[in-house]
């Protein structure tokens, strides 16, 4: 609650401001409400009374009426802007996080954060009701206490009991809706597998049905039984809470006016205060679910946004663009190394050390056996990765946390598991295309396959995977940078195709003075580099100069 409370009052300086306001009036009209009701019922005189009673009920009804509208209009807005914030600053921060952070993140991590983030929009109902409810509690306990001191003891001493109880039983529920969001992680990620892997589990019964059987199922119906267990304690909670109230209408009719000196209109005063306590207070009981739930979706949150908030790319942002030269001359790698780690810490892999010059114009081809580390260096040459030790250069200054975003924006790649964005993020112009997309478009021979959604100005779904690798190499020389580095991208392509990339592609990069860095398998095409390196191992076992590159670009 605590949380919750101080977010509410970051998010606005108004909110403690706004609670006090809303919880004296509401407080002043339930006790005046009630005093009116037992006033007029009873006979009795209202005490303090300034105006008639009918004008003092109107007066408390328009101020509770209006402060309370303006609380909840307050509160709505409140929560929501807190709900919008968490949401789009986990977006905001995670777009700056470094790659390696993310993978560790693991993508489920984020959609559960996003899931927990809508629910802080339901604080609304679960503040208004609950504040609501707790003020009418008070004041009726007070109201109580000024009917008959005795019942006020004893509703006192019977709210203790129960709440002693909830608290005492919520916290072994929270610990089980902890684990429920554990479960949801898990959810996702087999959800994911499902969405991802569908080809290969329609390719196989068995697969299909263990994925559904023992993870997805198993997972839903263990989360199924943990909720039900855990509504069903709720609804004890509910029993003993609402009906320990009826034992206590039973004590106040029965038992108090034999012990003790009361009169009638006072025990009528006291049932009809307990009748009126007994709605909000049903109410309350009934929020402490959502509440639960809102608060373990914030502290979730706040672990996040903490996590995200350690990692020291977060804080460089886009660091600083305009840092270098923006002329490119060289890429040097100089005792660079790569480490993977298990789970259990213990290193799995290492590329390097490695040293190696790339100079501007430069065809460079990366060669070796599946597992021999070119993924992993590609991942270090665009700047995904960086460094577990040793320097990269760029145009010899070194690539520091400030500038590895400037670093990465001078290279065009395309990755092996490329991927193709749902929207044109980069504003091209497929309408009126320009006379480099339509030559591009022509070049890649996909002015048959490509379609054009003229609304939203992007490229439609449907083309093959070797066609879907054309268009990202389209996208890729739409950048128009000096650096540009494919990974195995012509394993897809038709064998003609092929032999345009290395022959005819590439060579036209080249001669536009870019510096093209590929990784391959396709030995046949080999002598068409200026230089080719072999990975074995993580390391660097042969660079051998196979032509003079051509370093006079083309106009
Ligand atoms: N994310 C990762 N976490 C841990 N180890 C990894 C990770 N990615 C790759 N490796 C390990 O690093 C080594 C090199 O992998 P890498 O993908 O760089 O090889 P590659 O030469 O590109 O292989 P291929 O030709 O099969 O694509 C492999 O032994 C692999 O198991």
């Amino acid at each position: 609650m605590n949380t919750l409370m101080t977010l509410l009052q970051k998010r606005s300086r108004f909110f403690y401001f706004f609670c006090i306001v809303f919880g004296l009036v509401s407080s002043l009209w339930n006790i005046g409400l009630l005093g009116t009701i037992n006033a007029t019922l009873t006979g009795d005189e209202i005490p303090f009374a300034i105006l008639p009673v009918w004008q003092l009920f109107v007066l408390l009804l328009v101020l509770s009426l209006v402060t309370s509208k303006l609380f909840q209009n307050f509160m709505v807005k409140l929560s929501n802007d807190l709900s919008y914030d968490f949401g789009i600053s986990i977006i905001e921060k995670l777009r700056f996080a470094a790659y390696e952070d993310y993978e560790a993140m693991g993508k489920e991590r984020v959609y559960t954060a996003l899931q927990d983030a809508q629910m802080v929009s339901s604080i609304p109902r679960t503040m208004i009701e609950s504040f609501n409810s707790i003020i009418i509690v008070v004041s009726c306990m007070g109201y109580l206490y000024y009917a008959s001191w005795i019942g006020g003891l004893m509703l006192t001493l019977v709210f203790i009991l129960i709440v002693l109880f909830y608290v005492v039983r919520n916290k072994k529920i929270e610990k089980d809706f902890n684990i429920v969001r554990d479960m949801q992680n898990s959810y996702f990620r087999y959800i994911n597998d499902l969405i991802l892997g569908f080809k290969e589990i329609k390719m196989n019964s068995k697969r299909n049905d263990s994925l559904y059987q023992d993870y997805i199922n198993a997972n839903r119906i263990k989360t199924k039984d943990l909720l039900i267990e855990n509504q069903n304690k709720y609804v004890n909670n509910n029993l003993v809470g609402t009906y320990s109230f009826y034992v206590v209408i039973g004590v106040s009719l029965f038992a108090l006016p034999m012990f003790f000196e009361l009169e009638i209109q006072q025990v009528s005063a006291y049932i009809i205060t307990l009748l009126y306590v007994l709605g909000p207070l049903g109410g309350l009981i009934n929020l402490i679910p959502v509440y639960t739930n809102v608060k373990i979706a914030v502290e979730r949150l706040e672990e996040f946004d903490d996590k995200l908030n350690s990692l020291s790319t977060i804080k460089v942002r886009h660091g600083d663009l305009s840092e270098i030269n923006d002329e490119f001359e060289s890429i040097v790698f100089e005792n660079v190394t790569y480490e993977y780690y298990s789970k259990k810490d213990q290193r799995t892999f290492q590329l390097g050390p490695i040293n190696l010059e790339i100079k501007r114009g430069e065809l460079m081809f990366i060669i070796g056996g599946n597992g021999s580390g070119k993924s992993t260096f590609v991942k270090l040459l665009t700047g995904i990765y960086k460094p577990t030790s040793g320097v990269i250069y760029i145009n010899g200054v070194p690539v520091s946390a400030n500038n590895y975003p400037y670093y990465r924006n001078q290279i065009s790649a395309i990755f092996t598991d490329n991927y193709l964005f749902s929207e044109n993020y980069d504003n091209i112009d497929f309408q009126n295309s320009s006379v480099s997309l339509k030559q591009y478009i022509d070049t890649m021979q996909l002015a048959e396959a490509l379609r054009i959604d003229r609304e939203r100005n992007v490229i439609e779904n449907g083309l093959s995977k070797g066609q879907q690798k054309r268009l990202a190499m389209i996208y890729a020389l739409m950048e128009n940078r000096q650096v540009c580095v494919f990974d195995e991208w012509a394993a897809e392509q038709d064998p003609v195709f092929r032999r345009y990339f290395y022959e005819v592609i590439i060579k036209d990069l080249q001669r536009d003075g870019k510096t093209v860095i590929i990784i391959t398998h396709d030995d046949e095409f080999y002598h068409h580099t200026d230089r080719l390196i072999k990975l074995d191992y993580g390391k660097i076992i042969s660079n051998k100069v196979i032509n003079k590159p051509e370093l006079e670009p083309k106009i």
